[in-house]
């Protein structure tokens, strides 16, 4: 999938880090989220960032996208400042879920093909290839016998899937995926940590935030726990159930969303509010 490793399947030593973020800080409202935070994620790291609610987490993986702004450090992507990375096809970004609210319409197929739009250079009809790879993605999340149902029809756990066939079907090399469990039951839960395996297989990057290991605990080769914006840990898994189950910590999910209160009912799609998620920010 990508020339990040030697023929003997270890990292190429001149390959540059997938992310790297340097004494990064992001307040909101002159109150710090990420405070002075430096990660480095070597390139073809699957990495779980974990810790209790409001402790950056979130916040991270949008400054590590530029979609929100530092106001002090640096993140490299893949080497290059990221107010100079252009390469954003090498990026998939699965946000915390489908947003409730939008009436539109969009079937499964039209969502994953979505995720092809940072690939092309204008608007343009998909060629034979943008069509195979659409294919591939929902055959990889189990989803091609859907294609043609509205998203909005599926459960929560499916649309889950939905999100992360768009970020395949852009053949990304790297993913950031923010909660792909949060209000996905066990099956789909086994079946996304199968997908997430297979993407590890592969030599992708893959950096997942995640309220706590669950079926991915074989996948996860490293855990970085966060609190008030800092990192307390980092290394192997923190405990069996995460370092979220400590005593204490009280940890909600999924999100309430006003608009949908039962994590578990099939939301209404608002593709706009999705592609609007996809493109990251760029200066
Ligand atoms: N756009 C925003 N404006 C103001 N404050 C924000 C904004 N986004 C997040 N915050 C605050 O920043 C803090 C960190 O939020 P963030 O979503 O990054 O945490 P998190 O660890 O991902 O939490 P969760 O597990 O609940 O998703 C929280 O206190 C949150 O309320």
């Amino acid at each position: 999938m990508s020339a990040q490793f030697t023929e003997d399947g270890a990292p190429s030593p001149e390959t540059p880090p997938a992310f790297q973020a340097i004494d990064a800080r992001v307040a909101y409202d002159g109150v710090p989220v990420l405070d002075d935070l430096s990660l480095e994620i070597p390139a073809g790291q699957t990495m779980a960032v974990l810790g209790p609610n409001g402790s950056g987490k979130s916040t991270l993986m949008r400054a590590m996208l530029g979609i929100v702004p530092l106001s002090s450090g640096e993140i490299l992507v893949h080497g290059t400042p990221l107010r100079r990375f252009r390469d954003w096809k090498r990026i998939g970004y699965v946000p915390q879920r489908l947003t409730a609210g939008g009436a539109v319409p969009a079937t499964v197929r039209e969502i994953v093909a979505s995720g092809q739009v940072a690939r092309r250079r204008r608007l343009s009809w998909p060629t034979r290839e943008d069509r195979a790879a659409v294919d591939e993605s929902l055959a990889a999340v189990d989803l091609s016998d859907r294609a043609g149902d509205a998203v909005r029809e599926l459960s929560g756990g499916q649309q889950q899937r939905v999100l992360i066939a768009r970020a395949l079907a852009g053949r990304p090399d790297t993913f950031v995926m923010d909660e792909p469990m949060a209000g996905v039951d066990a099956e789909n839960q086994r079946a996304l940590a199968e997908s997430i395996a297979r993407l590890r297989d592969q030599g992708s990057t893959v950096v997942l935030v995640l309220h706590e290991l669950g079926p991915l605990e074989e996948v996860i080769e490293r855990s970085v726990v966060l609190d008030h914006g800092r990192i307390v840990h980092d290394g192997a898994a923190p405990e069996a159930t995460g370092e979220c189950a400590r005593p204490g910590h009280e940890h909600q999910h999924p999100h309430p969303d006003p608009n949908d209160p039962d994590p578990h009912a099939a939301p209404t799609a608002a593709p706009s509010e999705m592609i609007r998620l996809e493109v990251p920010r760029r200066d």
